[in-house]
């Protein structure tokens, strides 16, 4: 199975997820996650402005704000380069060609090594922590430089070892995964 195929096949069972199930996985990542030494220990978090049916990442953000710390967003520039910055409650934002939000302010660039923790977002993944995500590498290139702590969140569906077979020189594995269980 090659990466396009997975990825449409994982769009497809998140858009079939019914809501409750939805909502029942997210609320297990969320404590999985703010019970985590990664989470408790770390200032800045990186995190996307999630978009449905990608694994929910608002209460995530919230959750952050309420422990003090401080959340980072991605923008998706020229060449496929990813830069973080700084997310509060007014931010204005703006929507990409692809319909991500983003942050419409980019003249503050937070560095790579303020960010503690990063959320790497992705549709399928092998336990080692190899994933596929949307495709463009935006995170893999963004890894190749960055020496804080990653992690993904993901629903049960989304652990599949062919990922492993698919695993290319550039690909950077994710430090940790939390995964809701069934
Ligand atoms: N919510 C969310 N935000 C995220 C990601 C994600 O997976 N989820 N990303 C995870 O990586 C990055 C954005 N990923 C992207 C992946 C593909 C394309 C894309 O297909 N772009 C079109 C058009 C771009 C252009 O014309 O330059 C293309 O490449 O054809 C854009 C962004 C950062 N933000
Ligand atoms: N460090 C890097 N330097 C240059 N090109 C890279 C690097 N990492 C990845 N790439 C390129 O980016 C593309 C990676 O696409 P791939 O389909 O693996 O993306 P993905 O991991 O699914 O997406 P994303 O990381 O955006 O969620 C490949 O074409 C690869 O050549």
């Amino acid at each position: 199975m090659d990466k396009q195929t997975i990825r449409m096949e994982i769009l497809t069972t998140l858009k079939k997820l019914p809501k409750q199930k939805r909502m029942s996985y997210n609320q297990q990542l969320i404590s999985k996650l703010i019970n985590s030494s990664e989470w408790k220990s770390s200032e800045v978090v990186g995190v996307t402005l999630a978009r449905y049916p990608e694994v929910e990442t608002e209460k995530i953000i919230s959750a952050a704000w309420d422990a003090g710390k401080k959340v980072v967003i991605p923008y998706s520039g020229r060449n496929r380069r990813l830069s973080f910055y700084y997310y509060e409650r007014d931010t204005p934002l703006e929507e990409s060609k692809i319909g991500l939000l983003e942050p419409a302010d980019r003249s503050e660039e937070v560095p790579k090594e303020l960010i503690d923790l990063l959320i790497v977002p992705g549709l399928s993944y092998s336990k080692r922590g190899y994933r596929v995500g949307f495709g463009g590498g935006y995170y893999d290139r963004y890894l190749a430089d960055y020496y804080g702590k990653t992690i993904s969140i993901l629903y049960p569906f989304q652990l599949d070892e062919q990922v492993e077979d698919l695993v290319e020189p550039f690909d950077i594995p994710i430090q940790k995964l939390f995964i809701a269980s069934e």
